[in-house]
């Protein structure tokens, strides 16, 4: 099977490519890229004009809740990776938190057999670092890896226990695989729904304090250090979070982050409406977090853009404040909240944005070394089309995912996702 894509403006920062552009696939891989490509194997190839528009290496998501098994009213699967390859992305990192976890073999083949299935976007799934994630006894690594985890984490949980983690950091490290960490001290954290701060305080919630996330941020960090695994931060929301990573990775440790686009959108004052489609863990923070979020995405101290899409049924949220259930879906507000936020009003180039949905992620979880997160001859053929001048609006009919559960209800973005490819076939559009 042979596929042209011509006249596309493609970016592809691991080619340092911002520009005119004809990609050819042959056989789901990359063939050639260039401007005027001249190529035998365009004979008779598939052509698709992309008319101008932006074409990027397929988007991945180092963070997604897709319910399955266990609570498929909220999302499955097939339903998940639809709301991906809507979204612009091309591969799926799955939590573990679904009923039951995974922490098994079986599980982890179920989940994969649910996914080739569905045949939309790449899934990847991650194993628990604890049985039943209960933070007590590790599950076998090993065997995870070799039935195609390609991650381990608890969360949803923290894992409390210190001895613990630092076993868990020796034995991944040993298999070259990262720990992802939910920072949260439970102690600290206790009952709080919101940021603990000016507007808890005003609203009378109770708040979860910065320092439960940077408490335990400091502790993986030394943890890592003195073991030599890789612990990958997941969705961090305060500025000495990221002051921390800073320094981490200035030492040369192996520490990597995320962030979310929730959290470089919104600050917790959103909490006055007392709405849980703002309600997710850890906490909208405050200004001053927002700032520092966004100058780490510029510095090169955060590694990726993951969605945290978590999605939960209109019972789970439609409650008072405190009982909601914590979390909010992500998959197609992430790409046009990008560019609105990040890229339009100047805080990163479009070359930096696509770095930290592609080949940033690719590389934390090692995807890279299947080809994800770039388009250089030899690569996945995973690609994204997007309209840079149309606009979206977020309304039920928008979202592919099962759940609505998002804070940007109403909202109209930049980046209309045209069409997305996975391994040359065309999965959206
Ligand atoms: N982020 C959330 O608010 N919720 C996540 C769990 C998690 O990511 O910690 C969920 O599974 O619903
Ligand atoms: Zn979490
Ligand atoms: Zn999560």
């Amino acid at each position: 099977m042979t596929l042209l894509i011509k006249n596309a403006r493609l970016v592809d920062p691991s080619q340092k490519w911002d520009g005119p552009a004809s990609l050819l696939v042959v056989d789901g891989q990359v063939a050639a890229v260039g401007e005027n490509l001249v190529d035998p194997r365009i004979e008779g190839a598939e052509i698709v004009d992309a008319g101008g528009r932006l074409l990027v290496p397929g988007l991945v998501d180092l963070h997604v809740h897709f319910r399955e098994p266990g609570q498929t009213a909220k999302e499955n699967i097939e339903t998940g990776c639809r709301a991906a390859v809507a979204g612009g992305f091309t591969a799926v990192c799955a939590m573990a938190n679904t009923k039951p976890v995974n922490d098994s073999v079986a599980i982890t083949e179920m989940m994969l057999t649910r996914a080739r299935k569905a045949g939309l976007c790449r899934y990847f799934p991650l194993g628990t670092v604890t049985k039943g994630a209960a933070g007590e006894e590790l599950t076998d690594y090993g065997t995870l890896k070799a039935s195609g985890c390609i991650a381990f984490s608890d969360d949803g949980l923290p894992v409390m226990n210190a001895a613990i983690m630092r076993r868990a950091l020796e034995y991944t490290g040993w298999l070259d695989m990262p720990i992802v960490a939910h920072e949260e001290d439970t102690n600290l954290a206790a009952k709080g729904y919101i940021n603990e701060g000016a507007v808890s305080a005003y609203l009378g919630c109770l708040g979860i304090p910065a320092a439960a996330e940077e408490a335990m941020v400091a502790r993986d960090i030394v943890l890592a250090e003195h073991t030599g695994g890789h612990v990958h931060l997941a969705h961090l929301s305060t500025k000495g979070s990221l002051r921390l990573v800073r320094e981490a990775k200035a030492r040369g440790l192996k520490v990597t982050c995320e962030v979310t686009p929730h959290h470089f959108a919104l600050t917790d004052r959103e909490l006055v409406k007392f709405d849980s489609d703002f309600k997710m863990n850890p906490p909208l923070r405050s200004q001053a977090d927002l700032d520092a979020i966004l100058e780490a995405l510029a510095d090169g101290t955060v590694d990726a853009i993951a969605t945290d899409h978590a999605p939960h049924t209109w019972d789970d949220k439609e409650c008072e404040l405190r009982d909601a259930s914590f979390g909010i879906i992500g998959l197609e507000t992430a790409l046009p909240l990008t560019l609105e936020l990040l890229v339009d009003k100047k805080v990163i180039t479009l070359s930096r944005a696509v770095e930290l949905l592609s080949g940033g992620p690719a590389r934390v979880f090692h995807l890279d070394r299947q080809g994800l997160g770039s388009l250089k001859p030899g690569s996945a053929a995973d690609f994204t089309l997007v309209d840079l001048e149309a606009r979206v609006t977020v309304d039920r009919a928008f979202v592919q995912s099962r759940s609505f559960n998002t804070p940007f209800k109403g909202w109209q973005l930049p980046g209309k996702v045209v069409a997305t490819w996975v391994g040359g076939a065309k999965v959206w559009g």
